[in-house]
């Protein structure tokens, strides 16, 4: 038999049996203590039988939905879930997205736009597909992804995501795997979010709003989750009171609770501020920096680049202007190092001369000052100016200089989606839209900490359509009908969940062989085009040598991820 045929042959049956399904680094007996789907030693948190089968799947290359109410671990099972993907198929071949910013902050990711590469996202999937075409960059990242997270779902609308299904079909069909007909080009799939919160932002008339609305919503996944179990609030009534105002139908007792809450006094100065309005923000903020009465220092960010990203940039997280003073309180935006993270609070204490930190900024001023700011959690640290960048086609259009700062005695409620807040200040009298009174009033911790200055029970709605696909949701879990159905109490379809994942494990064994050996006659084949052949002929035969020997299987799998790291680097394979 010809060499070719059997590349062929090999090329054909991995293409069939499992695409999505990760080459080199399937069977890992040995687990790290990270990714252990009980318990993660180095965090101590002890994962929940839903949490735990959520992991099981992704390990077994199932693509997944998670969604479930706020604080009951979405984002920290997404982190790692992350690091599992990154395991399962190679870093960077994962590509973890969220629909905003501060979302993708949080999971150290893109925002999904900008990973897409498809700008604004606001024409027809043709023209999208052509913009991504024509973008080396971002058809590099669709091609190669073999995992792709998407965060934050609630704010993502239908047709973005069914354009988004559209070009990875189109952009890998006939690529690597041969995914023409898969859908989302055979990549695996894990979405995240509560729909109950914030919505997306449509702008045109009659486009379908929620991505659960989407035409592929329903084939994307092998499995969907709701998780039940709140972390972020022990209090029983707590619970009970945002499980309703999240369905936006409150009891008389909830009413009752939420009026104990209302006061008149001055908020605590520990407390966050949120307001559903700009306006109410910026008010509150400057309010209370006049009422310092200290020498404010005005830094106002140094722009560059092409239009129309210059136009986005105000539209980014880093203010245009930010006025600060010994005593304000601020928010970092943006991740400085692991212990400094967006959405971190303190408050200035002082200001440093440091030339050399705002060399090429403020050169107007005599000597630049940067702020000293010390963090809530003890940390003082001298804050100079970052960058940043919008890309596109792996291009700098377009560059904001300033400090990661923002004032935080006041934030809108769109900036707080995601954080956990142990004092909390809110007038909810002018909120607007489905879902705000919720994601505001779940940030605290416990009744203690909410202080509500206006609040008028009409502005707790829940979008129609929400309801709707959240009824749907639980019927099929408890008819157990769905793949991934999880019940809280594990009866009824989380049965059905293990009994697949495990026949999936065998026939993954069987594919993850395969491939492996489909891999090795690929690296032979480039290995003899290449000028590095007779590196990839020593290590091929070593391959060949320890596959001889089950004992030295961790050796070989070491060996062949180097081969792969090398060719990826030097070839661009
Ligand atoms: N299995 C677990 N064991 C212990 N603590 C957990 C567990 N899962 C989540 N938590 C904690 O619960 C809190 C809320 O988690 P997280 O922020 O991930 O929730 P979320 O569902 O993403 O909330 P939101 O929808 O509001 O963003 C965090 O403090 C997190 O550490």
């Amino acid at each position: 038999m010809k060499f070719s045929t059997v590349i062929a042959a090999c090329r054909h049956f991995s293409s069939k049996t499992s695409s999505r399904y990760p080459k080199w680094t399937r069977n890992n007996k040995k687990k790290s203590k990270v990714d252990d789907p009980k318990t993660s030693e180095r965090t101590r948190i002890t994962w929940t039988g839903e949490q735990s089968q959520v992991l099981d799947a992704i390990s077994s290359g199932k693509s997944v939905f998670i969604t479930g109410s706020s604080g009951t671990g979405k984002t920290l099972l997404l982190q790692h879930i992350i690091k599992r993907l990154k395991k399962l198929h190679h870093p960077s071949r994962v590509f973890a997205t969220a629909s905003t910013g501060l979302a993708a902050c949080a999971i150290k990711g893109w925002t999904l736009h900008s990973f897409a590469g498809i700008g604004l996202g606001e024409d027809d999937r043709q023209t999208l597909l052509l913009k991504v075409i024509s973008n080396r960059w971002a058809y590099k990242r669709w091609t190669k992804a073999r995992a792709l997270v998407i965060d934050e779902v609630s704010m993502v609308d239908a047709e973005i995501f069914d354009a988004l299904e559209f070009i990875a079909r189109e952009v890998r069909g006939g690529g690597e795997c041969d995914s023409e007909n898969k859908v989302w080009g055979g990549i695996q799939l894990v979405v995240c979010g509560d729909f109950f919160q914030l919505p997306p932002i449509v702008k045109r008339e009659n486009r379908k709003e929620f991505a659960f609305e989407a035409d592929c919503w329903g084939s994307s996944f092998d499995m969907q989750v709701e998780l039940t179990r709140v972390f972020r609030q022990s209090e029983a009534n707590l619970v009970k009171l945002l499980q309703n105002v999240r369905r936006g139908e409150v009891d008389h007792e909830d009413l009752d609770l939420l009026k104990k809450c209302c006061t008149e006094a001055e908020p605590d100065s520990s407390a966050v501020q949120l307001y559903p309005r700009n306006q109410d923000v910026n008010r509150v903020n400057k309010k209370k920096m006049e009422d310092l009465k200290k020498p404010t220092y005005i830094y106002h960010a140094h722009d560059s680049g092409e239009d129309p990203w210059l136009g986005q940039l105000n539209q980014g997280i880093a203010p245009d202007e930010l006025p600060l003073c010994e005593g304000a309180r601020v928010m970092l935006c943006k991740n400085l190092r692991r212990t400094l993270v967006n959405g971190a609070t303190g408050t200035v204490t002082k200001f440093r001369y440091d030339d050399v930190a705002v060399s090429d900024l403020w050169k107007t001023e005599e000597r630049p000052r940067v702020p000293m700011v010390r963090f809530d959690s003890g940390l003082e640290v001298l804050i100079g100016p970052e960058a940043w960048e919008i890309v596109e086609g792996g291009k700098v259009v377009a560059t904001r200089k300033q400090l990661p700062l923002i004032l935080a005695w006041a934030l809108s409620i769109h900036k707080c989606q995601g954080m956990t807040l142990d004092r909390l200040h809110t007038n909810l009298s002018r909120a607007f839209g489905f879902g705000m009174v919720y994601v505001a009033l779940s940030r605290i911790r416990m009744l203690a900490g909410l202080h509500l200055a206006g609040f008028k029970p009409s502005k707790i709605k829940a979008h129609p359509k929400v309801l709707e696909f959240y009824q749907r949701f639980s019927q099929k879990q408890d008819k157990g009908v769905e793949d991934g159905g999880v019940c809280e109490d594990g009866s009824g379809s989380s049965d059905v969940a293990s009994v697949s994942n495990k026949t999936n494990g065998k026939d993954n064994d069987i594919n993850s062989s395969l491939i492996f050996l489909y891999q090795f006659v690929e690296i032979l084949t480039v290995a003899s085009a290449s000028d590095h052949g007779w590196r990839f002929y020593s290590y091929s035969c070593f391959i060949v040598g320890t596959l001889l020997f089950p004992s030295c299987t961790v050796i070989t799998r070491r060996i062949a991820r180097k081969v792969r790291k090398f060719m990826e680097y030097n070839i661009g394979l």
